[in-house]
């Protein structure tokens, strides 16, 4: 499995946890950055992760900000992305199984990097159920397609 990681200064130093955690379970990961705490624009690093699983660079992506609700709105512009704000488990459980979520997002300044890492694992290791579920994702890609009017 390949996980595109991406977070702007309020999250640079959660995702870089998140990088650690992952590369330790040899799963392989793309950063896009941000690499320091210098203020940046979080809308730039939510579109490189979900361009990245768009382009199947990645299977699945990790975005983080202060709150990860700016940088989950700016991945959800792109379509085909499902970006999933996440600040507890079960959540995160429900975002794979029924929703079919191809990003999950973070906020840095909401939750601790302890429940963050469990977020993440459950969030990777969760699969899609499909069956019921999976036509109501398609009704998602049809109003992307604009054909739900
Ligand atoms: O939704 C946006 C994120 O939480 C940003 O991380 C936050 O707005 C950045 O704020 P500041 O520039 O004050 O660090």
């Amino acid at each position: 499995m390949k996980v595109a990681l991406g977070a702007d200064h309020g999250g640079y130093e959660l995702k870089e946890a998140i990088r650690k955690h992952l590369q330790a379970q040899e799963i392989e990961v793309i950063d896009f950055g941000t690499h320091s705490n210098d203020s940046v624009d979080y809308p730039k690093y939510g579109f490189a992760v979900g361009s990245a699983i768009i382009k199947g660079e990645a299977d699945l992506g990790i975005v983080v900000c202060g709150t990860g609700l700016g940088i989950s709105m700016a991945a959800n512009k792109i379509p085909g992305i499902r970006a999933a704000l996440c600040s507890e488990t079960f959540s995160a459980r429900m975002a794979r199984e029924h929703n079919n979520a191809n990003v999950l997002a973070l906020g840095a300044r909401v939750i601790g990097g302890g429940l963050a890492l469990d977020i993440v694992d459950i969030f990777l290791k969760t699969e899609f159920s499909g069956g019921r579920h999976a036509l109501r994702v398609d009704l998602i890609s049809n109003i992307e397609r604009g054909e739900m009017i």
